[in-house]
């Protein structure tokens, strides 16, 4: 691996070596962290770090969402983090769904600096993600068909005759992949969309949210998700509060190995 290697070149590298396309969202919520955290410095640092441990050889990338870090203790936090899971040779992907217009979208793509990819919003149209997609060694995954009820409010719309909106932002995401650094964000509660997305652009990976706690369909993220083996499948709750008090580590480190092993038997 050389620093030259694009994200996807990074993470197929980082899938092949833990044999898992289980993404980790670090999404450490305050009032769900164990008791004898909540006195320490930075407990969610301390939280993650304990995560991290027990779920490592099972990542093929850790995924904090930015909304769990937006204070001046979470950004010490997520700083913490990303050093420390980096240090275990697993990709950061932030889930910051940022873009704006191009000064705001170049102060943004600042975030790349500490991170190895990162969630975007298209609705601002093409200039709006440019900072983002001229960071050729970054992973830069366009939000297409998110997994929340309301995905489907907006983004199956026909904005064209047979043309949902999901499916015109992911030939658009295609046309966009220049440098071969664009994925595209589709959820796993979605499957008959994540099925038509993966028609519409076969090569392009996926992060698929939504098989935990929002109950998604695991085979159908794995089945569409994956572009030649490349790919996300991700859960947050269903694996960092999967126990409680001080064994919550352990507990964790049980629902990312039985998550890898269900997704491995769609591969
Ligand atoms: O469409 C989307 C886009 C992003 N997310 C994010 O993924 C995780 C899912 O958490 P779970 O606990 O596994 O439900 C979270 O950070 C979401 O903001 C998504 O769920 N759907």
């Amino acid at each position: 691996m050389t620093a030259s290697d694009g994200f996807f070149d990074r993470l197929r590298a980082r899938i092949d070596s833990v044999d898992s396309v289980v993404s980790i969202g670090l999404d450490p919520d305050p009032k769900r962290l164990p008791e004898h955290l909540r006195d320490r410095d930075l407990p969610r640092w301390a939280f993650n770090r304990r995560i991290i441990d027990a779920t490592h050889e099972y990542a093929a990338c850790y995924k904090p969402n930015a909304a769990f870090y937006e204070d001046a203790d979470g950004w010490r936090a997520l700083r913490e983090t990303i050093a420390y899971a980096e240090g275990k040779g697993v990709p950061v992907l932030l889930d910051a769904k940022r873009a704006d217009i191009g000064n705001t979208a170049r102060q943004y793509a600042g975030l790349l600096d500490h991170a190895d990819a990162i969630t975007v919003n298209p609705y601002m149209g093409r200039d709006s993600l440019e900072p983002f997609l001229s960071r050729a060694d970054r992973g830069v995954f366009v939000l297409c068909r998110t997994s929340n009820p309301g995905g489907a409010d907006f983004q199956n719309l026909e904005v064209a005759p047979g043309k949902r909106l999901f499916e015109y932002v992911a030939q658009r995401a295609g046309e966009w992949n220049e440098r071969g650094n664009v994925g595209l964000v589709v959820g796993a509660t979605a499957p008959e969309e994540l099925e038509r997305v993966r028609e519409l652009v076969p090569d392009l990976p996926f992060l698929v949210p939504g098989v935990g706690a929002q109950g998604g369909d695991a085979e159908a993220a794995v089945e569409f998700g994956l572009a030649d083996g490349v790919g996300l499948v991700n859960s947050s709750r269903g694996i960092i509060f999967a126990g409680e008090g001080e064994s919550f580590d352990r507990a964790a480190g049980q629902a990312a190995k039985r998550l890898k092993e269900r997704l491995n038997r769609y591969r």
